[in-house]
């Protein structure tokens, strides 16, 4: 059996509450802007999870739930990770497609899910947060060159966008952020927190997390961030979202 199997659902302790029922088939409420018994669930289990981790440090404050792994990932691991990003990139394309060309100039790499190293990756940020895989989209790897960058924004999906229905049926929204930093870039590329002021310099192997969503589960616009330019040389990460139920 697995570690991850062994786990009890989001690494509950023996004092958390029961988490509430997740529906798997459907339908599923129309909540992408209120708040969400279900997501303020994850929100305090994950964050008491990563809280009592020592190798964890807190940046965030009450506005934002937000936290850095140093050396999350070995050296080796993230050069291969940076070399499959390499070849896989493309262009990056935005998921609403609502906002212009310039707003995420980098290229992106729908990971392949079946590779070793791209599963192993995805099972060691699960056990860190206490949520199971099958919660989490494909990894995507970014590669940002001299001058790339990726303006304000919030992971979350809004609920007046015409892809939402499509998002609620598979999996609803977007709860935490996992973001592995896979190279050190020479200068600029930090990923800034607009209203917290929070800037997390690009370094090889640190995992940066954040709850997207409030303590309430509603979406927390204090999530917002952004990918400064890369002024010299190239930025490599790889992003890991999680949904609210099992992705599909
Ligand atoms: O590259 C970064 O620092 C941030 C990337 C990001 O915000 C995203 O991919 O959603
Ligand atoms: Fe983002």
């Amino acid at each position: 059996m697995s570690l991850l199997s062994r786990l009890p659902f989001f690494g509950a302790s023996k004092q958390a509450t029961q988490p509430p029922t997740i529906r798997q088939d459907g339908p599923f409420p129309d909540d992408a802007d209120q708040p969400s018994a279900a997501r303020a669930h994850i929100a305090r289990q994950v964050s008491a999870k990563l809280a009592r981790n020592p190798m964890i440090e807190r940046l965030g404050d009450a506005r934002l739930d937000l936290f850095l792994r140093p050396h999350f990932a070995t050296p080796a691991e993230c050069a291969a990770l940076c070399a499959m990003i390499d070849a896989g990139a493309q262009p990056s394309i935005l998921f609403s497609g609502t906002q212009g060309p310039e707003y995420r100039t980098s290229h992106s790499c729908h990971m392949d899910r079946a590779d070793p190293l791209v599963t192993t990756i995805t099972e060691r940020i699960c056990a860190l947060m206490g949520i199971e895989p099958r919660f989490t989209e494909t990894l995507q790897g970014q590669r940002y060159t001299a001058g790339q960058e990726y303006k304000p924004h919030w992971d979350y999906f809004p609920q007046n966008d015409t892809f939402w229905p499509q998002m609620r049926d598979m999996g609803g929204q977007r709860t935490w952020t996992a973001m592995l930093y896979c190279n050190t870039v020479e200068a600029g590329g930090e990923t800034q927190f607009v209203t917290t002021g929070l800037s997390i310099i690009p370094s090889q192997g640190a995992l940066l997390l954040w709850n997207n969503m409030d303590r309430d589960g509603a979406p927390n616009t204090d999530s917002a961030h952004y990918a400064r330019p890369v002024e010299a040389g190239v930025k490599y990460v790889l992003t890991l979202w999680f949904r609210e139920r099992p992705w599909l």
